[in-house]
């Protein structure tokens, strides 16, 4: 039986723009209020998705959701059509219609926590949508991540969809930016390793100063139990709150996992030692590549800028693994240098790829922001709805339809434009079609 880990992409939805949201994320304060490129924003994703199938890479695409949102505009009591409801939130409350407006469920790897069937008891994949409770534009995103989760992975006998964990502080949960797996083929049995900002029930534990810590201890062993996963193959590990207060807000961001490879800043943990020692003892003496990237190599502001660490490393056809980078890195001095120098060093990873993914950039997501991984062997992977699966006639289709429905640049006024409801909705019916999703949106319901 042949095994993947897939990469799902989130397709960049038609109202991708700069709002300044997400306090914490550096990149995302920065560039508030710039004009940001739909389209442009959505090709660039598209052309590495491609580019990875192209690799001989396992790869889909998940659709968007809905922005603006309106159905939570009308919950917190704007009323009137729809253009009514659009005008008054942007006359009364700008600051909330700018978080019914983000595309930010373009960043899949908080969409959900992903355990493959060969680390749980049932032997079903399962996935947890994210709450991402902490920020108010991404906390309206989980009811409609888990239909389109549904209706990607649409088949009970191999997929276990739950739902997302209480929408509660104490359970913030960001998904898979703050979870890998290692293993030593993507089909055997791995462990799973959840990286968490702090323990939300013991108020004396260390916890960030300054910006906010995302996911709670409590929310990862939540996952761990719904997906069933044993205690001997998962690991919790507390993110150091240092770099947190540096910008670092989600574990993806200073540390990334690939089979047999941990790739880390050597800031990235709390008792790194130890908690090396026991992923190691938990891998049952099987080999393991720690790489861990010195503060003297690379500071943590020249990862936050660049994000060497939100890169994907992925395992080509020929065993070889492979770094999907942002130009952003091949931009900065110090960790340009740095990954000329990671090939030679003995390790798996030999290549590295470097892509423009600068309109996500400048929120905040990189490469890995981007891709949802999901494990599968290959009757699982015949059971994903084909339709999500790229191949070049899926990203002809998309590229077209992206050519016909987004603008080329959007304004943050412009997100009171009644239009873009219009555009929006007509843009999403058409995908459903595309890929078959069925009515996974509150205005097709
Ligand atoms: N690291 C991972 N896996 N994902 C990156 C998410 C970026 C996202 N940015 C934003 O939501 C910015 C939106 C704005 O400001 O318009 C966030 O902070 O949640």
């Amino acid at each position: 039986m042949k095994h993947y880990e897939a990469n799902f992409d989130g397709l960049v939805g038609p109202t991708h723009n700069y709002a300044g949201l997400s306090y914490g994320n550096v990149a995302s304060l920065n560039n508030a209020a710039a004009v940001s490129s739909p389209k442009a924003a959505a090709k660039q994703g598209l052309k590495k998705a491609k580019a990875l199938a192209d690799l001989g890479l396992a790869q889909g695409m998940l659709a968007p959701q809905e922005r603006p949102d309106l159905h939570t505009l009308r919950r917190i009591g704007f009323s009137g059509t729809d253009a009514e409801v659009l005008n008054k939130a942007a006359k009364q409350a700008p600051a909330l219609l700018r978080a019914c407006c983000s595309a930010s469920s373009m960043w899949t790897a908080n969409a959900a926590t992903v355990s493959p069937s060969a680390d749980t008891h049932d032997g079903k994949i399962h996935f947890t949508p994210a709450n991402l409770v902490d920020k108010l534009h991404r906390s309206i995103e989980p009811v409609t991540t888990g239909n389109i989760l549904a209706a990607t992975f649409n088949n009970s006998r191999y997929f276990h969809h739950h739902q997302h964990l209480p929408e509660h502080v104490s359970f913030g949960d960001e998904g898979a930016a703050n979870h890998t797996r290692l293993c030593s083929e993507y089909g055997h049995a791995g462990i799973e390793l959840f990286v968490y900002g702090q323990e939300a029930t013991n108020p004396s534990a260390p916890k960030p100063k300054k910006y906010p810590a995302r996911q709670t201890l409590e929310a990862s062993q939540a996952i761990a139990r719904l997906h069933q996963l044993d205690d001997e193959s998962s690991v919790f590990i507390q993110q150091n709150p240092d770099v947190i207060d540096q910008g670092v807000f989600h574990n993806d961001v200073i540390a990334v996992g690939n089979q047999n490879v941990l790739f880390y800043h050597e800031q990235a943990f709390v008792d790194t030692q130890k908690k090396l020692a026991e992923i190691q003892d938990k891998f049952n003496g099987k080999a393991l590549h720690f790489i861990e990237v010195p503060t003297a190599k690379v500071g943590i502001q020249d990862a936050v800028k660049s994000y060497l660490f939100n890169t994907q490393i992925v395992t080509l056809p020929n065993g070889e693994m492979a770094i999907i980078a942002p130009t952003n890195c091949q931009e900065n001095e110090a960790v340009y240098a740095y990954l000329n120098e990671l090939v030679t060093f003995g390790t798996p990873i030999k290549q590295v790829h470097y892509f423009d993914v600068k309109q996500s950039m400048q929120n905040g997501g990189g490469p890995a922001c981007l891709r949802l991984r999901v494990a599968m062997n290959e009757t699982e992977l015949a059971a994903v709805n084909p339709n999500t699966l790229m191949n070049d006639e899926l990203f002809n289709r998309l590229n077209l339809w992206v050519d016909k429905h987004y603008r080329d640049e959007l304004a943050i006024k412009d997100l009171a434009d009644p239009q873009l409801i219009i555009e929006s909705r007509t843009a999403l019916d058409e995908l459903t079609q595309i890929m078959k999703l069925g009515s996974v949106y509150q205005f097709q319901k």
